[in-house]
């Protein structure tokens, strides 16, 4: 490489479903010799170090939060509170922008990424800095809920209509139900951060930012991202999978030891990422289906809400007494990638978050999806069922979106039974897919594609 490394400031929302894959992303631009500058939360930095595999090149600059009104003083992630809270961390954010205009002149990068923080574009213009919106988010549903062809439809956009793409999208199989519609619809007018809907602050971002970037692949995401570089008239990149490197670390000797008595591929691990939580109801009928599989399983859930002191204390009643060792439900932190990567996992329930799915692809084990309530949760789902046929989407009631025991059971028996046509046709994609994302190949054309369109950023 003949040229200079780039210099990158990166800012993401502070959410470790961002953080985490920002990361990623800096360990493979790092790989290549470029500086990054990441601006951290000061207080979660002990949790994101272990993610830093070039601490030469990728400095973390921890910043405070302002202090927000209603935010408890601990609070920085979304990780540190339930849902309600997280528009006030991003209020929090908002007012970072004189902390972060003096780091940037302090640091002096050329390029910003960002997501969330829609003001970042006019600030990095002013200082003479590129900005580029990198969004973890999967472009098939930034494309279907925030291109200008939906503005096109009006403000009164309805549920209906947010059933069908808007028009010229890429793909006519990812169709909603309605009651996902509902959340979509929910979503766009969701106050989020000083009085500013989502919708709007995304849509402020894509049409003030130098260049709009994806995490994802020419050949699952590549029309998706054609067509929002269209609809936005501006350079549209994509970074690669961005495949996390293996992990150093082996898992917490206790989950270890219990994942090792079971045999290969038979445990079934479900984790909804580190801010989803489920109403009580519904996590007891996810436990109930676990115990219906009759197959060993791990947890690791957030406990519902209502005051239970522990997951455990939300269990249904008896679950613990009848699936003894067999089963585990904890309602903690754990190392997500090491655990996938253990042979005795067979199975990842998942609520589809962008982490989780590359995370499940790259490993052996069979993919349940069960998206919750984030839009691009349910497009991911849609896309890893009906597009590439590499997972099963657990069954809901079509109108109020609820699942039963029966059909988490119903999934993970399809992707775990070795007789199941449907189960033999996943396992083969997801086979395919996973040889895909983990060549060498795939990911250096795409990394050199996507340094070689921030140098023309510079241009
Ligand atoms: C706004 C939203 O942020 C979301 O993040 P979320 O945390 O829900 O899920 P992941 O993307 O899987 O990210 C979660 C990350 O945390 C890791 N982890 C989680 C829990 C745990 O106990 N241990 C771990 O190691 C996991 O391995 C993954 O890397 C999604 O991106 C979503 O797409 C986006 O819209």
């Amino acid at each position: 490489m003949d040229e200079a490394p780039l210099h990158i400031a990166v800012f993401p929302w502070f959410a470790m479903g961002h953080l985490i894959p920002y990361i990623q992303l800096s360990n493979k631009l790092a790989k290549r010799g470029h500086r990054i500058s990441f601006i951290i939360p000061r207080k979660t930095r002990s949790k994101l170090d272990q993610f830093n595999l070039y601490p030469r090149l990728i400095t973390f600059y921890p910043i405070t939060l302002p202090p927000c009104d209603g935010l408890p003083d601990y609070a920085e992630t979304t990780s540190d509170v339930p849902p309600p809270f997280f528009r006030l961390i991003m209020a929090a954010m908002d007012r970072t922008e004189n902390q972060i205009e003096e780091l940037l002149l302090q640091l002096k990068p050329q390029i910003v990424f960002f997501d969330f923080v829609y003001w970042l574009p006019n600030l990095a213009c002013k200082l003479g800095i590129k900005s580029v919106l990198f969004l973890i988010i999967n472009p098939a549903t930034v494309g279907y809920n925030a291109s200008p062809a939906r503005l096109l439809q009006g403000s009164k956009l309805t549920e209906a209509d947010l059933m069908k793409p808007p028009s010229g999208f890429p793909s006519s199989s990812m169709k909603l139900h309605p009651h996902e519609a509902k959340i979509f619809a929910w979503r766009r007018t969701l106050d989020f951060g000083n009085g500013i809907f989502f919708h709007d602050r995304l849509y402020k971002g894509l049409t003030q930012t130098d260049a709009i970037a994806f995490k994802g692949s020419t050949e699952i995401e590549g029309p998706f991202v054609d067509y929002l570089a269209n609809q936005y008239g501006k350079p549209a990149l994509l970074s690669g999978p961005v495949v996390p490197e293996p992990p150093t670390s082996r898992s917490d000797e206790k989950w270890a030891r219990w994942l090792e008595q079971f045999k290969e591929d038979s445990v079934v691990y479900c984790a909804f990422g580190s801010e989803c939580i489920l109403q009580t109801a519904q996590f007891q009928e996810l436990l109930l289906g676990l115990e219906m599989t009759g197959l060993p399983f791990l947890v690791a859930l957030l406990k519902p809400p209502g005051g239970f002191e522990s997951v455990e204390a939300a269990m249904p009643e008896g679950f613990k007494e009848r699936v003894k060792e067999r089963g585990i439900i904890y309602g903690g932190w754990v190392q997500q990638q090491v655990i996938l990567a253990h042979s005795s996992v067979g199975c990842f329930i998942t609520h589809c978050g962008a982490g989780s799915i590359t995370e499940g692809l790259v490993n052996k084990c069979q993919l349940v999806l069960l998206p919750q309530t984030l839009p691009d949760h349910i497009m991911n789902s849609r896309m890893m069922s009906s597009e590439l046929k590499v997972g099963v989407e657990v069954e809901r009631g079509e109108e109020d979106g609820l699942f039963s025991r029966g059909s988490v059971c119903k999934a993970v028996k399809i992707v775990m039974d070795d007789e199941s046509e449907t189960g033999k046709e996943i396992r083969e994609n997801h086979a395919k897919l996973r040889s895909y994302l983990l060549s060498n190949d795939s990911e250096s054309s795409h990394m050199d594609r996507f340094c070689e369109k921030l140098r023309d950023l510079l241009r």
